[in-house]
């Protein structure tokens, strides 16, 4: 049986000013793995601009790439569109508790229809494999993932932890924090994690993949697929 977690049920963790607005609190949701409610970290505008920006450009993500199954459609920002200010102001506020260096991957968005879900997977680039250890050299891992939530969803859509039965509801304007490697570095299988089926409604949401390493500046690989 999952357990629905709410920001009543929660310990606020942290509550540090960001540089440019209000205080941004983390509420933990999970210890192992260390996984975070952020409420409120988007204000209406920029849940209204990083959905008006992508509408029009998103591509089905119908395909399964390393066992992983996404049904929704979905949008690698190009490096250019990050400019923009609002998009500038997100990041700035994730800086005042991630280390976002240049070596992150673009923000992604999707959408996901009813019926449509991402299947359980982990976030990290898996070591023991060649492609994983060539992205590590590449961007440097995946250390921890912030997913905002750009609406809320009706009935279903939750981003939900099987190995640790927590399930985080999409409510608009809340980001969450979960980190995909344990402290030491060392990668956390309990990271296992699945968009699960939206049932009514539409979920957008927005994904910034936190890597660990300075990027080589003339690097412009960062587009990947639509699959995590
Ligand atoms: O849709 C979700 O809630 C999870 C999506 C996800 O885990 C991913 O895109 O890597
Ligand atoms: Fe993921």
């Amino acid at each position: 049986m999952m357990m629905m977690l709410n920001n009543e049920e929660s310990e606020i963790v942290k509550d540090e000013k960001s540089p440019c607005e209000k205080p941004i609190k983390l509420i933990e949701l999970s210890e192992k793995p260390r996984v975070y409610r952020i409420p409120n970290f988007l204000s209406d505008e920029e849940c209204t601009h990083l959905i008006e920006s992508s509408k029009n450009k998103l591509r089905p993500c119908n395909e399964i790439s390393s066992g992983v199954h996404r049904s929704g459609w979905g949008l690698f920002m190009k490096e250019g569109e990050e400019d923009h200010p609002i998009t500038q102001n997100v990041f700035k506020k994730m800086k005042s508790f991630v280390n976002l260096t240049d070596s992150c991957e673009v923000m992604q968005v999707i959408r996901y229809n009813p019926g449509e879900e991402t299947s359980s997977h982990f976030d990290y680039f898996n070591p023991l494999t060649t492609n994983g250890s060539m992205k590590i050299g590449l961007y440097g891992q995946r250390v921890c993932t912030i997913l905002m939530y750009l609406c809320d969803v009706e009935e279903g859509g939750e981003t939900s932890f099987p190995e640790v039965g927590v399930k985080v509801k999409p409510i608009k304007g809340d980001a969450v924090l979960f980190y995909n490697c344990k402290p030491n570095g060392d990668v956390d299988p309990l990271s296992l994690h699945q968009g699960d089926p939206v049932i009514k409604g539409t979920k957008w949401i927005a994904i910034k993949l936190i890597n660990q390493k300075q990027q080589p500046s003339n690097n412009n690989n960062k587009e990947g697929s639509c699959a995590p």
